[in-house]
């Protein structure tokens, strides 16, 4: 591995004596890691995680594309030291909370914060890039919480609800230094002047979105770079300019993780683990008042439809509606539910259910796929085999089916995997064409699963 000789003398002077071994650490293979959904609730045979409950080192990489668990929702693909942001949740955030991950793509951070949040709290999960927030959405939607929107903005838009969150996780864009040994682009893009453009557009990225932050409200800062420019530096500019204070974090001396001045740093020859920089702030600065909500008393559209309706757990569910499009919400979020849809256009909201055309109801991927779905017992639904499952992901037709024409459920080891119109001969596949798996298998599946231990 070439590394630029910049890069080295600065790296060198956080590390001293320890560079040897950081340089060594960087020529061997990066772990693979995984974080179970609650979809899955088994404990697997594998090395845990030691700061994330649900996190699981795997002895290799496996193609996930063609496992249909993966497209189910069952678990994450992801790199084992982002997950410390379990351990920092759990320990320091264990109220109900209105959160905002601010660059959200392609999801990791954000589905680890649907499970490690207080169940009661809501997620606002956006992402800059129109093409990545498509794929946010994708991941969100598999991961199956209702309590969830996901937008497509910039940080600054979101001073139009100032104070309306009680969290902000801000994951910046960064020169990805921590990422060498799994990404050789990113050693071929470093310069010292992008790490200098980083520093100043994350600056920007934060003083963007603080007036959205509650006074008292908590700042998870994190970067995958070592250098201190884009994280101690930023870090004490936030503190000083913004007005904040840095919380400590009780840690295990045996986990590797290296504390600084501003933060936690994970470097690969201690931690088991990617590079990685991670801080918890609180906001002390006077915040500007939280802004009435003038639409409240509008509420949402409400709807009423028998069919929807059988998959609401109870009566504090209700089923909104934006265009022909139907969602399912908890209506304990009912006024928060306004002001986004208000304030910020989600590409999403709550769990949409699907859409109403004339007569018909078509059922939505997401409602499959949603955690409300493993309470109901309702639908018509057909288990498949691991070669019609991905045929089925690949939006073939699938050969399983039975009599009734109706809409019926396509799951695999009986966790749900979407929906095909069975019109008595054939069937339609409803996966959404976005979603499907591109990959060719040419009839012959080898199937690997992390969740399936033969
Ligand atoms: C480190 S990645 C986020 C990874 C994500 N948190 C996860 O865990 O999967 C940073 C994200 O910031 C987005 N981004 C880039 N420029 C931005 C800007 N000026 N403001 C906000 N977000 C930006 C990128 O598109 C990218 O998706």
């Amino acid at each position: 591995m070439f590394l630029p000789l910049t890069f080295i003398e600065q790296t060198k002077s956080l590390l001293h004596e320890e560079w040897d071994a950081f340089a060594d650490a960087l020529q061997k293979p990066a772990p693979v890691s995984i974080r179970l959904n609650d979809k899955w609730n088994a404990s697997l045979p594998y090395d845990h995680i030691a700061w994330c409950d649900s996190g699981y080192y795997l002895p290799k990489r496996i193609i996930f594309t063609l496992d249909p668990l993966f497209h189910a929702g069952a678990y994450y693909v992801q790199e084992a030291s982002s997950q410390f942001l379990d351990y920092i949740i759990k320990h320091h955030i264990r109220h109900p909370v209105i959160a905002l991950d601010l660059c959200a793509a392609p999801g990791g951070k954000s589905t680890l914060l649907l499970n490690a949040l207080h169940p009661s709290s809501f997620l606002v999960s956006n992402e800059i890039i129109h093409s990545r927030a498509n794929i946010l959405s994708e991941n969100i939607q598999k991961w199956g919480n209702s309590n969830v929107a996901v937008t497509n903005r910039q940080p600054k838009d979101f001073q139009r609800l100032p104070s309306l969150f009680d969290l902000l996780v801000i994951d910046v864009p960064c020169s990805g230094e921590g990422m060498f040994r799994k990404d050789p682009d990113a050693i071929q893009e470093w310069s010292p002047s992008n790490v200098a453009q980083c520093a100043i557009r994350q600056r920007d990225i934060v003083s963007d979105a603080w007036d959205a932050l509650k006074e008292g409200g908590w700042l998870i800062y994190s970067t995958c770079t070592y250098n201190q420019e884009e994280n101690e530096k930023n870090i004490r500019w936030i503190i000083e300019e913004l007005g904040a204070e840095r919380i400590n974090i009780t840690i295990d001396d045996t986990w590797g993780i290296t504390v600084s001045d501003e933060g936690y740093r994970f470097f690969p020859h201690k931690a088991r683990g990617e590079g990685l920089f991670i801080t918890l702030l609180r906001k002390t600065a006077t915040a500007p008042k939280a802004s009435k909500n003038k639409m409240a008393h509008h509420g949402l559209l409400f709807a009423q439809h028998d069919y929807a309706k059988q998959f609401l757990p109870d009566q504090q569910w209700g089923i909104g509606k934006t265009g022909n499009f139907l969602f399912a919400f908890h209506k304990q979020y009912q006024e928060i539910i306004t002001q986004i849809i208000q304030a910020y256009s989600p590409l999403f909201i709550g769990t949409l259910m699907g859409e109403i055309k004339g007569k018909d109801f078509i059922p939505h991927t997401a409602l499959a796929l949603s955690k409300l779905m493993l309470y109901t017992q309702k639908v018509q639904t057909i288990d498949l085999d691991v070669s019609e499952a991905v045929r089925f992901l690949q939006k073939e037709n699938i050969s399983q089916f039975n009599e009734k024409k109706e809409y019926q459920l396509i799951t695999f080891r009986h966790i749900p995997l979407g929906w095909i119109k069975n019109l008595g001969s054939r069937s339609n596949n409803l996966y959404p064409s976005a979603w499907h798996i591109r990959m060719k298998t040419n009839g012959a599946t080898i199937y690997e699963s992390p969740l399936l231990i033969s």
